[in-house]
Order: C-alpha cells, then sequence, then structure tokens
C-alpha cells in the first residue's frame, strides 16, 4: 500500500478523523478532436475524465466533506455531488478506489483533526457526461461560487506537447493529482511510457512558466530596466488590459511601475 493509504475499514475506524470523498466521472467517446486529425497518441474510444476547477483556482474532483456521523461516504459523496453538479447520483460501495491521509499541503492538513480522502470513480454514458456539463452551469447551487467551471481531462498529445502534458502543470488541490495519474494508470486510460512522457514535459512547460512568472513579478515590482519600445517588451510577461469602451481590438498597455499621476 503507498504511504499515507488505508483501507476502507482502517479509515472508518478513525475515530478521530475528518472525512471527505471525491469522484472521478468518465465515459468513452468515438468524437474525434477537430473532426478527423490524427493526433499523435489519441486513444480510441477516448476517454474522457472530468475534473473542475475550485473556488481557490485549483484544481480537484467533484465532492467534498461528508459527516459520518450523519450520512455514509457514499451518501454524503452524492449529497456533495448535488450541489456541485446539480444532477443526483448514486454512487456505490464498489465505485471506492482508495482511502489516504491528507497531504501535509492539502488546505484542510493545517487544522486538526486529521483528514482522510476517498476516491471514487464512475464510468457513465457520453450522454450522461454530457447533461452532468449542462446541469453543473445551469442547476447546481455551488456554480460561480465553490465551483467555477467543469473541465474535461486532455488525455492525447499535441505535436508542441499539450493536452495531457499542460494539463498535469497546473495547480492541484490535495492529492488530486495523485488520484488522476494513479486512475489514468489503473484503469489503462493512458499508457505507462505516455504518461512518462507527458509528465517529463509537464515537468519542462512548469519551469518555463516559472521564469515567464519570475518575470511578471519583477516587472510589477519595478525591477526591471527595459525601455518601452524594446523589442523583448512585448514578451508574455507584458500586462494587458482590454479596454471595453474602446474599438474592438483596442487594448491599453499597463505599466505595473507608474503612479497614478503618471
Ligand atoms: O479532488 C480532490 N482530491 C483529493 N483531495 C481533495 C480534492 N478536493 C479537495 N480535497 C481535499 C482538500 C479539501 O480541503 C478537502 C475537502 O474538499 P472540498 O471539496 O473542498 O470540500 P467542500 O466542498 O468544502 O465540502 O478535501
Amino acid at each position: 500500500m503507498a504511504s499515507g493509504q488505508l483501507s476502507r475499514a482502517e479509515a472508518l475506524a478513525c475515530s478521530g478523523c475528518r472525512h471527505a470523498c471525491h469522484v472521478m466521472l468518465y465515459c468513452d467517446t468515438n468524437t474525434l478532436l477537430f473532426g478527423s486529425i490524427p493526433i499523435r497518441h489519441i486513444v480510441l474510444p477516448l476517454l474522457l475524465p472530468q475534473m473542475q476547477m475550485r473556488f481557490d483556482g485549483l484544481l480537484g474532483f467533484p465532492g467534498g466533506f461528508v459527516n459520518l456521523s450523519e450520512e455514509s461516504l457514499e451518501a454524503g459523496l452524492g449529497r456533495e455531488l448535488l450541489e456541485e453538479l446539480g444532477v443526483a447520483f448514486q454512487i456505490l460501495e464498489e465505485d471506492h478506489v482508495d482511502s489516504c491521509f491528507a497531504p501535509a499541503s492539502s488546505p484542510a492538513s493545517s487544522t486538526s483533526p486529521r483528514l482522510i480522502t476517498h476516491f471514487y470513480t464512475k464510468k457513465m454514458e457520453e450522454g450522461q457526461i454530457r447533461a452532468v456539463e449542462t446541469a453543473a452551469v445551469t442547476t447546481a447551487t455551488d456554480h460561480g461560487q465553490e465551483v467555477l467551471g467543469m473541465v474535461r481531462v486532455p488525455l492525447h498529445s499535441t505535436k508542441g506537447g499539450g493536452g495531457l502534458a499542460s494539463f498535469l502543470s497546473h495547480s492541484f488541490v490535495g492529492n488530486a493529482r495523485f488520484q488522476l495519474l494513479h486512475t489514468l494508470l489503473r484503469l489503462h486510460l493512458v499508457a505507462p511510457e505516455e504518461l512518462r512522457e507527458a509528465l517529463a514535459r509537464s515537468l519542462k512547460i512548469q519551469a518555463r512558466a516559472s521564469e515567464e512568472l519570475r518575470a511578471a513579478l519583477a516587472r510589477v515590482e519595478g525591477k526591471t530596466n527595459l525601455p518601452h519600445h524594446s523589442p523583448a517588451h512585448t514578451g508574455s510577461a507584458h500586462l494587458w488590459i482590454s479596454i471595453r469602451h474602446k474599438p474592438k481590438g483596442f487594448h491599453q498597455r499597463i505599466d505595473p511601475t507608474a503612479t497614478p499621476a503618471d
């Protein structure tokens, strides 16, 4: 068993622990990206796992805290899914994948009692997943508040190294990235070699993003002395803002080093 992992029985026996349950919904589809372009690594039938952008800007799976004195793990997860996705789900014990102590980086881990996260997967029909995507932005009470939107996980790789690699380089809550990777392998949604390649690319994407963020921070803090018309000035670290009442396409450059009187 991986470090921090518990059996379901051990997890339920932890009297002082808090519990949170999350689920990965996924389906098969024959849809091709861009119609028919044979992008390397596209898997047929494609599999579409779902995640969500949370209120804190992190990616995670739908779900949340469960109160074991009032409900079972699965009933609590069903309640959370109704709030976040606007759809009533029947999550079963057989959908349970694993339970583990949340890592120290998890938002709820800084407070005691300890948090145990339980992970589930549920395979659906493509039409059901599409209905969930619609309900998540129409009837779900959490939409626009705790949940900013549902996102599909791209399992393919583009020629430029995008797709899964780019997705994995985003920030995830708690052990959600590990849950995703483990599940992609366990359900054979991605081959180990493809995943290894995507992770290696993802590290490069993150390194580039770190450089861009450092450059952006330096500009915001007024630490760069780049002349305003230098070609380097048009790089991605430059901040631009669209002005709504100006003609379409008009952009005003924001100089973060300027005082309001400038
Ligand atoms: O997707 C996840 N995978 C693993 N752990 C997660 C995930 N999402 C959240 N968490 C951790 C960190 C959170 O503090 C707790 C509770 O989850 P959350 O979804 O934020 O709970 P509520 O909706 O507020 O009930 O679990």
